[in-house]
């Protein structure tokens, strides 16, 4: 990979490697985009194949940010870490102390919280050694784990696409393909269960299955097997890149809808499921119940006021859909439309000078 080529491509600012021999730390930060405010996004602990694998996944779940905040709405870039690692064995504080006083020194360029193989207690490590961190513990006066708020920002993202595909948007009955029941997917089958869908799920780990199966009434199937089962909806809540060709002829759902991050593999795949006629809620827009959450933190945490911009998800999922018909484009073009002409806006309203105690004036003035 030829990683300034690829900065490039896609306008990245900063790639930051962090290295900590004692602790075994290996982290990328990765920031794409600053113009509507320092770059807020997860650390995700991972077992990655290679380290260009580790790079790439920074990089794309960091622009997967920017595009995710903006619009949301909002003031916040985008920026992502991968540490290289498996999250059940290879932690250790001393790591996540190192990992925070890497995070200190940017300077409040770039804000943490938790994504997948990270948890409150190890953004409370994170907090010792600095402020620019999020999702931790609600001793604290914050917000705790982002993944419930999440569920129930895809819940009402979800109901939002049922009303553009089947012209209601009750859940009640319908059949409900849900992949990966973990911390996001576990509370958003209970708001599912809770209003009289059907569930059907997969894992790769049993213990989470059994659970969705004795709690809500789940029906399990092996995990090669959930994209072509019977369903009115699919919810892809696991990993990235699992819209693609060889799942895509197996589907039958009229709606994707979803917690996990870039769902589609390129963005060619966005087409096909356009032309298919599916209905496919954009993964940023849908799953950013938990980063609106944790960024009411910035602002002293009020979960009423969190709550409230999470319910916005629901209108922001109509919004795209309206852009889509507007311009007759698929949905994962919409979004990004949205996206992009909100920090467009911001950046051509940025360009007027403003003395901010940096610029040659200011050292002029206290010489
Ligand atoms: N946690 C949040 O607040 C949040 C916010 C936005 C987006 N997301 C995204 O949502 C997704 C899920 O996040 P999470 O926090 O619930 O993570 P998680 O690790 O708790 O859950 C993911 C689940 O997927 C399962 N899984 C992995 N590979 C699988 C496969 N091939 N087939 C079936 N199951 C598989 C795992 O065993 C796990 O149970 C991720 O893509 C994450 O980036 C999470
Ligand atoms: C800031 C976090 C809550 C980020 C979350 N993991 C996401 O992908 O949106």
């Amino acid at each position: 990979m030829e990683i300034f080529k690829y900065m490039e491509k896609y306008d990245y600012e900063q790639l930051v490697f962090c290295q900590d021999k004692e602790s075994g730390l290996k982290a990328i930060i990765a920031i794409h985009d600053t113009t509507l405010g320092p770059a807020l996004g997860g650390t995700r602990m991972w077992m990655y194949e290679s380290e260009e694998a580790a790079i790439e996944d920074a990089l794309r779940l960091a622009r997967g940010m920017t595009y995710k905040n903006a619009a949301a709405g909002l003031n916040l870039g985008g920026g992502k870490t991968v540490i290289i690692g498996d999250p059940r064995k290879d932690k250790n504080e001393a790591m996540f102390r190192a990992f925070g006083r890497f995070i200190q020194g940017l300077n409040g360029r770039y804000i943490t919280a938790e994504d997948v193989g990270t948890t409150v207690a190890d953004m409370d490590i994170i907090y010792e050694e600095t402020d620019y961190v999020t999702g931790i513990s609600p001793a604290f006066g914050s917000s705790g784990n982002p993944s419930p708020v999440t569920a129930y920002g895809v819940y009402r993202g979800m109901k939002a696409a049922a009303k553009e595909a089947f012209g209601s948007d009750s859940l009640e009955g319908k059949v409900i393909a849900v992949q990966g029941v973990g911390n996001v997917a576990y509370n958003l089958c209970r708001h599912l269960h809770e209003e009289g869908a059907k569930l059907i799920v997969t894992d790769i780990n049993k213990e989470a299955v059994q659970r969705v199966v004795e709690e809500f009434g789940a029906k399990a199937v092996d995990p090669n097997d959930i994209y072509g089962v019977d369903c009115d909806i699919f919810a892809p809540c696991a990993l990235g890149g699992i819209i693609n060709d060889e799942t895509i002829p197996q589907l039958k759902a009229k709606v994707i809808a979803g917690a996990a991050n870039n769902q589609l593999r390129e963005a060619r795949h966005g087409d096909i499921i356009h032309e298919m006629g599916i209905v496919y809620a954009p993964d940023y827009v849908i799953n950013a119940g938990g980063v609106i959450n944790v960024a009411d933190e910035l602002y002293g945490y009020n979960r009423e006021r969190a709550m409230k911009k999470v319910e916005q998800i629901y209108n922001n999922i109509e919004k795209v859909f309206e852009i889509a018909k507007r311009d007759n484009i698929p949905t994962y073009k919409a979004a990004d439309r949205l996206a992009e002409e909100r920090i467009e806006k911001m950046r051509k309203s940025r360009s007027q000078f403003l003395q901010n105690g940096q610029h040659i004036l200011s050292r002029r003035r206290n010489r």
